[in-house]
């Protein structure tokens, strides 16, 4: 068996193709290269002619520098009434002067009469004029066969005359297409080796959608079976349910099976290369996505996290370093005492196991969490805790008295806000007052007028994002109130948490802890 597979990257076409992604030219560009820089052996760039955008994209890759990917320009067989060297299409495909052409063609009978409306031998002709047509203006045609496995369930021996056409046409590759996604891995695999056994000995590829959640492990099976050329998206962002995601597919042929396919030392990229491609085209990576989520490696129960300090493959199926990604242990209501020594091993502070303020510390977590405290979306709020309970963590002020005015008056656009804050630091009061946007704003403002003059780098600090969550949904207006801030100063950004039943209060919790939080890290 080969052990060799080609990735074949088609998030600039297929992934574009999801709802909701845009992406403009210079992304597109930007994509290319990182993918390039990656290792991936084909970039799909688009389909020529069928938007400014992808001219432009052809015209523009042409004079990036790639090292490793071959540009593929992507469109169909030539139209049904026109001749090849006629359609505008196929013309296109031809300008965008690319080293590799890939064409989709028809290999389902019923898309030929429903969708072409044409008949099952002029299809076969499209098929071959075309593939034969591109061959002698590119050195490399990709062929695919859209709904090849639907078509071969419903007319086997047409949907390999197709393939048969696009051989004798002179392609370098047979791409068989789930392109509804509804096939499952056992179809795949017997499907492949009647096509081998019905004469088909070309190399060949798969593409395969996500509708059934089975397009990695569809392209797997196709490997194991032959396959040597892998289609599928970054993140497996694409059209409907998705593309297969070749965030999966790289690390189980490489670290798994044992396949070569980009180079290996390239691999604990690809968390990075994940986040890359889902900042531009602003689709955020799920948290529980293999590999490269967030929360790939991340150990919530106490359970877990005290056999993974023991031992890390005891809970995880490979290093998390191998893809980039980091392991965490979470800490929550569900957590032991393993999971508070390894955060606090993370934050600098060696606890001996036996400490008994580390039991204690698991109570106050649980109980805090019971009120409606969530840590793990607060790590700076935690680390406060941990620092405290451990006599870590310095008096930096103290609360006097906060007051918070919300007034609309008959003249008043809009309501005004108004906060006034006393604090106490050492033996002096600070005594200050703001407007603000909304009540919070003012909170905020006020405590930072206060405080700068003592602690000048908290003019650093901005709340970039404010959360409310009702922690008890039942209780109506008496709920109590979950309130998570995320701040950032020039190098970093920290989360915080206050609860309380009264919004103003929890709030007030948040931007404190923020505002602590910045001065404990800054040293002061
Ligand atoms: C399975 C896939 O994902 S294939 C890729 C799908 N991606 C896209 O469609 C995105 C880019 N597409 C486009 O911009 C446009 O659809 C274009 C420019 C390609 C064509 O636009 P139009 O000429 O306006 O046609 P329209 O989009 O309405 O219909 C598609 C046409 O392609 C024809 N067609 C579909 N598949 C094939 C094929 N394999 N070979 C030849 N023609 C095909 C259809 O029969 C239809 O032709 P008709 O207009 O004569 O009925
Ligand atoms: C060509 C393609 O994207 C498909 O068949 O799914």
């Amino acid at each position: 068996m080969e052990k060799k597979v080609l990735i074949y990257d088609t998030t600039l076409r297929d992934g574009t193709q999801a709802e909701g992604v845009n992406v403009s030219v210079e992304d597109k560009l930007r994509i290319t290269e990182k993918l390039d820089d990656f290792g991936i052996h084909y970039i799909e760039g688009g389909w020529p002619g069928s938007n400014p955008k992808d001219d432009q994209y052809f015209k523009e890759v042409k004079k990036l520098n790639l090292k490793n990917s071959k540009i593929a320009a992507f469109g169909s067989t030539r139209r049904a009434y026109l001749k090849v060297e006629d359609d505008p299409l196929v013309q296109n495909l031809v300008k965008a002067e690319t080293p590799v052409i890939t064409i989709f063609g028809k290999s389902w009978d019923i898309h030929v009469t429903q969708a072409l409306k044409t008949d099952l031998e002029k299809n076969l002709e499209m098929v071959f004029d075309t593939v034969q047509f591109l061959k002698k203006h590119t050195d490399e045609v990709v062929f695919i066969g859209e709904h090849f496995f639907d078509g071969y369930k419903s007319n086997p021996e047409y949907a390999v005359k197709v393939l048969n056409a696009a051989s004798e046409g002179g392609a370098d590759f047979l791409v068989l297409a789930d392109t509804n996604g509804g096939t499952l891995p056992n179809e795949i695999e017997r499907i492949i080796k009647e096509v081998k056994e019905r004469g088909i000995n070309n190399r060949l590829g798969i593409h395969a959608h996500n509708d059934s959640d089975t397009a990695v492990w569809n392209s797997i099976v196709a490997v194991l079976n032959g396959a040597v050329q892998v289609h599928g998206t970054i993140n497996g962002f694409g059209e409907r349910c998705g593309n297969a995601n070749l965030c999966s597919i790289i690390p189980d042929l490489t670290l798994k099976l044992g396949y070569e396919t980009i180079p290996r030392e390239n691999i604990k990229r690809l968390k990075e290369i994940s986040n890359f491609v889902a900042d531009l085209v602003n689709l955020p990576v799920p948290k529980n996505m293999p590999y490269v989520g967030d929360s790939a490696f991340a150990h919530k129960g106490g359970v877990h996290a005290s056999a993974v300090i023991k031992n890390s493959r005891l809970y995880e199926h490979i290093d998390p370093e191998q893809v980039g990604n980091r392991r965490k242990i979470l800490v929550s209501d569900l957590a032991g005492k393993s999971n508070i020594i390894y955060k606090a091993r993370e934050l600098g502070i060696q606890l001996d196991e036996k400490d008994p303020r580390i039991a204690e510390l698991v109570r106050e977590i649980k109980q805090l969490e019971n009120y409606g405290y969530h840590f793990e979306a607060a790590e700076a709020s935690l680390e406060l805790l941990i620092r405290k309970h451990l006599g870590m963590l310095k008096k930096y002020f103290d609360l006097d008295a906060y007051r918070v005015l919300i007034a609309r008056r008959y003249t008043d656009k809009e309501p005004v806000s108004e906060a006034t804050v006393r604090i106490k630091i050492d033996n002096h009061y600070e005594h200050t007052a703001s407007l603000g946007y909304g009540p919070v704003n003012a909170l905020d403002r006020a405590l930072k007028k206060a405080l700068v003059g003592i602690y000048p780098s908290l003019a650093e600090v901005e709340l970039i994002d404010y959360k409310v969550r009702i922690v008890n949904e039942t209780a109506g207006t008496a709920a109590k109130i979950r309130v998570l801030v995320e701040s950032k100063d020039r190098e970093k950004k920290w989360g915080t948490v206050g609860v309380s039943d009264n919004i103003i209060e929890a709030s007030w919790q948040a931007v404190v802890d923020s505002f602590i939080y910045k001065l404990m890290k800054d040293g002061v």
